[in-house]
C-alpha cells in the first residue's frame, strides 16, 4: 500500500467515476480495518501480559503484606518493601488500565473507523493531501503516519468549521491557513461504506437525517460525526471563564457539553483529568440517560451531581426541598409568596449577606453551647468572651478560626482534667477485655512502671476518646448555631419593595418552622450556605477547573453565585433555554448574561445561541414553537413526520380508553414511548388507572434508570430526555391555564423526536387553542359548543 492511495485518494490522477472511487475509498477502509484488527490482537496479547503481571506483582504484594510485623525484628524495612511494592501494583495496574483503554478505542473502531475526510494543500504544496478524521486518532505500523486523526485534533476543527477555500486552525505554534479542497462524508457500518458524499457544508444534511431517523434507545449517542458548526463553536471554546448557551429544546446543548468535555480532556490532557470536571444535571435518569457518550469516545465520565445531591450533602441532617417538591409546592403559592421568594434568590440577597457578615458585631453572633453528655462544656458566652479577646481588626473568618483554636487548645487542658474524674474511672472499671486492649494502643501492660503511670495513661486516653465528639463539634464550627444566625439575617435585611411586612414575617416564621422539622427550603439555601461558608471561611473547592450546569433556568442565580463562589478557580458553562423554564418567566439570552457576568464577575463571558432544533420532526417543532409568544427564532430541522395529534374527550373513562389505543399504536412501532404529566400526582393517578391494562412504569424523582416499554412520568423528570413518541396527559383549560403552562407544554411537547399527541380531557387550553389549527390534527373538538 503506497503512501498516495493511503492519503491521496482521488487527488491529481486521472478523473475516475463516482463508482470507482467508493471502490477506492472501500479498499482504503478494508487496509485500515486490517491494521485495526492487527493492532487488536497485538493489544489483545499485551493486555494478557500485563494482566498476569498484575496479578504476578499484586500475590507478591498480599504475601509480603502479611507478614507478621510482631516477630519481624525491622518493622522498618518491611514497610519499606511494602510501600514498594505497592507502588508496583499500583503501576502495574496503570499499564494495564492504559493497555485497556488503547484496546477499548480500537475497538470503537473497528466497524467504523472514520465518517470524514478532508483534502488540504497547504501554501508551497501542489498536491493536496487527504486526512480521514474518526473517533481517535490511529497510526500505522511504523508509527509514520496517521491513518485517521483524532476528531479534536487542531486540523479536524476544518471538518466542523470550513468551507471550501482558504481555511485556518489553531495550533500551538499560532494560527495555521490552508486550503481546503474537498469535504468528504461517510457512513461505514461494520467495515461497509453505505453512504459517502462529498459536501461543500460544514456537515451535510443528509448524515444528519439518517442520525436524526433513528430510534432512540436508553442512552444517548455521540454526535461526533455530524457536529454544526455553532455546536462546535461551543466544544471548541477554551478562552471563556464563562460561557453561556441558550439554546432552544433539541438543538444539541447536551449533546455540545459532553464533545465539548471529551475536547477539553483531549486538549489538556497532562493538566486536566474527568474529576476535575462536574456537571450539574437536572436528575438521576438524566445522569444515567447521557452516561454513555464519554465511554464511546474513550474518555472517562466527569463527575456528575444533581443540586439536591449537592445542597444535601451541605446540609447534613436537614431534609432539603428538591426542584420538584418546590415545583409541585409552587402551584399554590401566593403572589406574595412568589414575592418573597424572588427576593431571596436574587443577586442582591447575596450582596445582602456580605455586607452582613461585614458589620456583624460580636453580640450578634449566635454562639452556642457546645454539650457533653448533656451538660455545658463550653458556654456560648464562654465562646463570646474568647472571640472578644481577638484583634478588631482581623477577619470574621479568621477570628473564627483563631476562637476555634483556642477551643482545641482549652480542650485538650479539659481532657488532662476530665481524665481525674471519677466518671472516667467507673468507665474504665467497666470496660470489656476488647475494648481495654484496643485502648492500650501501640503499648502493651507490661511496658509501664507502675500502675499508677498505666491508669493515667489509660484514663487520658479514654478521656481522649470520650471527647472527641467535642472535638468533632468544635472543628465542624457547632459552637455557632448557622440556622439562628441566619434568622437574624433575615430579620436585619433591609425589606424589599416589592414586599410586605406580612408576607417576610410569614417566611421568617415558615423558616423557623421549618427548622425545627430539620426542613429547609430550596430557596433559603444559596444565601444560608454563603452566610456560613463567609464566616467561618470554609467551603470552596479550588481544584475543580470545569463546572457545567445544565437546565440553568431551572436554578436561581443566587444559586449560581453561590456555585461560583464554591467552585472558584472553575470555568463555567452554563446551558439553558429560558423557554424552558418551568419556575420563572422568559427572558432574553443577551439581558441574561448581561445579569450573570455582573453576578458571577466574569472576565471573558461568552454567549453562545442555538436555534436549530434537531431532536424533533418538522412538525412537531412547528407546532411546539407556535406554543411561544416569541418562538419565531426557532427553525426546524427538515426532517418530516405527522403533525401532532390533539384528541378531545369529555370523560375520564373515554380518555383512558383514548390514551391505553394510543400507547398501543405507539409500541407498535416505538421504542421509547413516554406519558408526560404537569405534576406526579398525575402521574401516579394515570399509572393507578392504566397499570392493570397494560405494562407501564412509573418513574420517580428516586430512580436512576430508564426502564424500558412505557412509561409515565412527570415533566420535570423528563427534563433533558427524549422519546421516540410522547403523549401529554390532559392538556385542558383546567389543567393548564397559568401563563407559564407555555413553558411547560412547550417542554413536553419538543421531548418527542418522531410522534406526538395531546390529550385533553375537557376543553383545551387556550395554550393551544390559540395556535393555527393547520399546525396539528384535530380529533373531537376544540372547544365544547
Ligand atoms: N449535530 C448533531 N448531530 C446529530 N444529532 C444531533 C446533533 N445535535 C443534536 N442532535 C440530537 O438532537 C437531540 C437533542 O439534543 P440534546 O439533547 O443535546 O439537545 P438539548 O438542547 O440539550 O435539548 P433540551 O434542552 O430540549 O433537553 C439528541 O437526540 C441529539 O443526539
Amino acid at each position: 500500500m503506497d503512501r498516495h492511495f493511503l492519503n491521496g485518494l482521488g487527488n491529481g490522477g486521472p478523473v475516475v467515476t463516482e463508482q470507482q472511487e467508493k471502490q477506492q475509498e472501500q479498499q482504503r477502509v478494508n487496509f485500515v480495518s486490517g491494521q485495526i484488527r492487527e493492532q487488536i490482537e497485538t493489544n489483545r496479547q499485551l493486555l494478557e501480559a500485563a494482566h498476569r503481571e498484575t496479578r504476578a506483582v499484586e500475590q507478591n504484594y498480599s504475601d509480603n503484606a502479611s507478614v507478621n510485623n510482631y516477630e519481624a525484628d525491622d518493622t522498618t524495612d518491611t514497610i519499606a518493601n511494602i510501600e514498594e511494592q505497592r507502588q508496583l501494583v499500583a503501576r502495574a495496574n496503570e499499564s494495564e488500565m492504559i493497555l485497556k483503554r488503547q484496546l477499548d478505542t480500537m475497538t470503537n473502531l473497528a466497524g467504523s473507523p472514520y465518517f470524514g475526510r478532508i483534502d488540504i494543500k497547504d501554501p508551497g504544496e501542489t498536491t493536496p493531501e487527504s486526512l480521514y478524521i474518526g473517533v481517535a486518532s490511529l497510526m500505522n505500523d511504523e508509527k509514520t503516519e496517521f491513518l485517521i486523526y483524532d476528531w479534536r485534533a487542531p486540523i479536524s476543527g476544518v471538518y466542523y468549521n470550513g468551507t471550501l477555500g482558504t481555511v485556518h486552525y489553531p495550533t500551538p505554534g499560532g494560527t495555521q491557513t490552508t486550503e481546503l479542497t474537498k469535504k468528504r462524508q461517510f457512513t461505514i457500518r461494520d467495515g461497509q461504506i453505505t453512504n459517502m458524499f462529498d459536501t461543500n457544508e460544514t456537515v451535510g444534511d443528509e448524515m444528519l437525517q439518517a442520525a436524526l431517523g433513528q430510534q432512540n434507545d436508553q442512552h444517548m449517542q455521540n454526535i461526533v460525526a455530524t457536529i454544526q458548526k455553532e455546536q462546535n463553536d461551543i466544544i471548541r471554546d477554551t478562552t471563556s471563564d464563562l460561557l453561556l448557551v441558550q439554546g432552544v429544546a433539541g438543538s444539541g446543548k447536551t449533546s455540545a457539553i459532553l464533545q465539548r468535555i471529551a475536547y477539553l480532556l483531549y486538549h489538556s490532557r497532562a493538566s486536566l483529568n474527568a474529576d476535575q470536571i462536574v456537571l450539574f444535571s437536572p436528575n438521576r435518569l438524566f445522569s444515567h440517560y447521557i452516561s454513555e457518550v464519554l465511554p464511546s469516545l474513550g474518555e472517562r465520565n466527569m463527575r456528575q451531581i444533581t443540586l439536591a445531591e449537592f445542597l444535601n450533602r451541605r446540609f447534613e441532617g436537614l431534609d432539603v426541598q428538591t426542584l420538584f417538591q418546590r415545583f409541585e409546592d409552587e402551584q399554590s403559592q401566593t403572589e406574595q409568596q412568589k414575592a418573597v421568594q424572588a427576593v431571596l434568590e436574587s443577586a442582591a440577597s447575596m450582596q445582602h449577606v456580605e455586607q452582613y457578615c461585614q458589620s456583624l458585631t460580636p453580640n450578634d453572633i449566635q454562639f452556642t453551647n457546645i454539650l457533653f453528655n448533656g451538660r455545658v462544656f463550653f458556654s456560648a458566652d464562654h465562646i463570646l468572651a474568647l472571640y472578644q479577646q481577638l484583634p478588631t481588626n482581623l477577619h470574621l473568618a479568621d477570628k473564627i478560626l483563631a476562637t476555634k483554636n483556642a477551643l482545641i487548645k482549652e480542650l485538650k487542658q479539659r481532657i488532662k482534667h476530665e481524665a481525674k474524674q471519677a466518671w472516667i474511672a467507673e468507665e474504665l472499671d467497666h470496660l470489656s477485655d476488647e475494648s481495654m486492649l484496643a485502648l492500650y494502643g501501640k503499648h502493651r501492660p507490661e511496658e509501664f512502671d507502675s500502675e499508677d503511670a498505666q491508669i493515667d495513661y489509660l484514663s487520658r486516653r479514654l478521656a481522649h476518646r470520650r471527647l472527641r465528639i467535642v472535638y468533632d463539634a468544635i472543628y465542624n464550627n457547632y459552637f455557632i448555631d448557622f440556622y439562628a444566625q441566619y434568622g437574624h439575617f433575615l430579620q436585619a435585611t433591609p425589606l424589599a419593595q416589592q414586599v410586605t411586612t406580612d408576607a417576610w414575617q410569614t417566611m421568617m416564621t415558615a423558616y423557623r418552622h421549618g427548622i425545627e422539622f430539620h426542613q429547609i427550603a430550596l430557596m433559603h439555601c444559596a444565601p444560608l450556605l454563603l452566610l456560613r461558608d463567609l464566616i467561618t471561611g470554609s467551603g470552596q473547592n479550588r481544584a475543580l477547573e470545569y463546572v457545567f450546569i445544565d437546565e440553568m433556568q431551572d436554578y436561581s442565580v443566587a444559586a449560581l453565585i453561590y456555585l461560583k463562589h464554591v467552585f472558584v478557580n472553575a470555568k463555567f458553562t452554563i446551558l439553558g433555554d429560558s423557554e424552558q423554564a418551568l419556575f420563572k418567566d422568559i427572558e432574553a439570552p443577551q439581558s441574561l448574561l448581561h445579569r450573570l457576568s455582573e453576578a458571577l464577575a466574569a472576565k471573558r463571558p461568552n454567549l453562545i445561541a442555538l436555534n436549530r432544533s434537531y431532536r424533533s420532526t418538522t412538525e412537531i417543532t412547528h407546532f411546539a414553537k407556535a406554543l411561544l409568544p416569541d418562538g419565531d427564532q426557532i427553525t426546524a430541522f427538515s426532517r418530516h413526520g405527522a403533525r401532532p395529534k390533539v384528541l378531545i374527550r369529555y370523560d375520564h373513562a373515554s380518555a383512558d380508553e383514548a390514551l391505553l389505543a394510543e400507547t398501543k399504536r405507539y409500541q407498535a412501532t416505538y421504542q421509547t414511548v413516554a406519558i408526560l404529566t404537569k405534576n406526579a400526582q398525575q402521574a401516579k393517578d394515570v399509572f393507578q388507572r392504566l397499570h392493570t391494562q397494560t405494562e407501564l412504569h412509573l418513574l420517580q424523582d428516586t430512580d436512576r434508570q430508564l426502564p424500558r416499554g412505557l412509561i409515565v412520568l412527570p415533566i420535570y423528570l423528563a427534563k433533558g430526555l427524549e422519546f421516540d413518541a410522547v403523549i401529554a396527559y390532559d392538556v385542558s383549560e383546567t389543567n393548564y391555564h397559568e401563563r407559564r403552562s407555555i413553558g411547560i407544554l412547550y417542554t413536553i411537547a419538543s421531548r418527542a423526536m418522531h410522534d406526538l399527541t395531546l390529550l385533553s380531557i375537557g376543553e383545551v387550553s387556550s395554550v393551544i387553542t390559540q395556535i393555527p389549527s393547520d399546525l396539528m390534527q384535530i380529533e373531537h373538538r376544540v372547544s365544547k359548543k
